[in-house]
């Protein structure tokens, strides 16, 4: 049994906290919400978040970040990916000395282009940190319906080790070394769910958003390499399984967001869809690697506004042909 801090009430949060109580761990949240704390460790719910889903009744929340990091041996950073440096320094003078910190928002932060481990490791850079991402949405997790993650550390025995400790009935951990790869996939993969609901919203058909996803699951690949990932790790749970979750499933808000542009609605009152956030830095990373990347590009453009989804359609459709696989010709 590990003592875990989760940092962030929201959805994943507070999914991830109620999975690992109910696999027998001491789990404390920690929100910036007091009312939110409250409704978790008193009613067990959290409805804002995540509507009748029951909470167990041995899970706490506060707003208190000494109360919440007490005795701390693993923590589990899981505010947005734009807060995640906020909150890792709000952490710094709470922190016991040997705890191992997990990132586990999906984002590249868009004022540095870091990954969130890396936004993490350089506010606290005395402690081990790694990253657990993969095809996992929280209105699942918090049911306890099964879910495979992949866990990365920096070292290898280190991450099979942890990842014996929390996996459990429900939450099943594949152990990699491969932390900057393992941060990749989630972060894309939300731009590409963008891009394939904007397809579905402009009615283009089943046979274009498997186009899409293909497509954009090469410039994943081409893109993750580029910034130091393993090909396989793309390959995995982290990679192409969460792209096909978030693509191909009504309940990715980022999806439901693209829906929402490809219809032409207002999408101001939507749940966060952090590849919104990401498209930007993931676009100027790709133009410093020289990669070539038109779907997320076309969907920066229709998302600044400054395209239309018809036009991002005629757009990828002209554009010159080429070798499918140019890298092995
Ligand atoms: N919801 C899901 O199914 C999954 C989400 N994730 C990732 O987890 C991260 C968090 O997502 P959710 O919990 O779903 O988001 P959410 O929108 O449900 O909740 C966000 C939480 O963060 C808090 N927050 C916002 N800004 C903050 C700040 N500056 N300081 C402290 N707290 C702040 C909000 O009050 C809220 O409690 C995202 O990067 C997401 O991609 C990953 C896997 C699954
Ligand atoms: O990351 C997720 C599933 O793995 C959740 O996706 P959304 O953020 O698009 O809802």
């Amino acid at each position: 049994m590990s003592r875990i801090s989760v940092i962030g009430t929201g959805a994943w949060g507070t999914a991830l906290a109620a999975a690992f109580t109910r696999q027998g761990h001491d789990v404390r949240l920690w929100g910036r919400n007091a009312a939110t704390c409250e409704e978790i460790s008193r009613q067990h719910s959290n409805q804002a978040y995540l509507g009748d889903a029951r909470l167990p009744e041995s899970l706490t929340a506060t707003p208190d970040m000494t109360v919440a990091l007490e005795d701390a041996e693993i923590v589990l950073f899981v505010a947005p990916a734009q807060s995640t440096g906020d909150v890792a320094a709000q952490a710094t003078a709470h922190l016991p000395q040997d705890a191992v910190l997990i990132a586990c928002a999906k984002g590249i932060d868009n004022r540095t282009g870091q990954t969130q481990s890396e936004v993490i490791g350089e506010k606290l850079p005395d402690h081990v940190v790694g990253v657990l991402s993969g095809p996992s949405f929280a209105a699942d997790v918090v049911r306890g319906l099964p879910t495979a993650l992949t866990l990365a550390l920096p070292e290898q025995e280190m991450a099979q080790a942890l990842a014996q400790e929390l996996s459990g009935d429900a939450i099943r951990l594949y152990a990699s070394d491969d932390t900057i790869g393992a941060q990749i996939g989630g972060s894309l993969k939300n731009v590409m769910a963008i891009a394939v609901g904007i397809c579905r919203g402009g009615g283009m058909g089943a046979s274009a958003e498997a186009a899409l996803i293909t497509r954009g699951y090469a410039e994943l690949v081409r893109l993750g390499v580029a910034m130091g990932a393993r090909p396989e790790t793309l390959m995995g749970l982290s990679g192409l399984g969460d792209l096909v979750l978030t693509c191909s499933s009504e309940l990715s808000r980022n999806f439901a967001y693209g829906i929402a542009v490809g219809r032409g609605q207002d999408v101001s009152g939507l749940k966060l869809a952090e590849g919104v956030h990401t498209v930007s830095i993931a676009n100027e990373i790709a133009a410093r690697h020289a990669i070539s990347c038109p779907v997320m590009q076309t969907a920066g453009l229709v998302l600044s506004g400054r395209m239309s989804a018809d036009k991002a359609r005629t757009t990828l459709m002209s554009r010159p042909i080429k070798a499918e696989h140019p890298e092995t010709r």
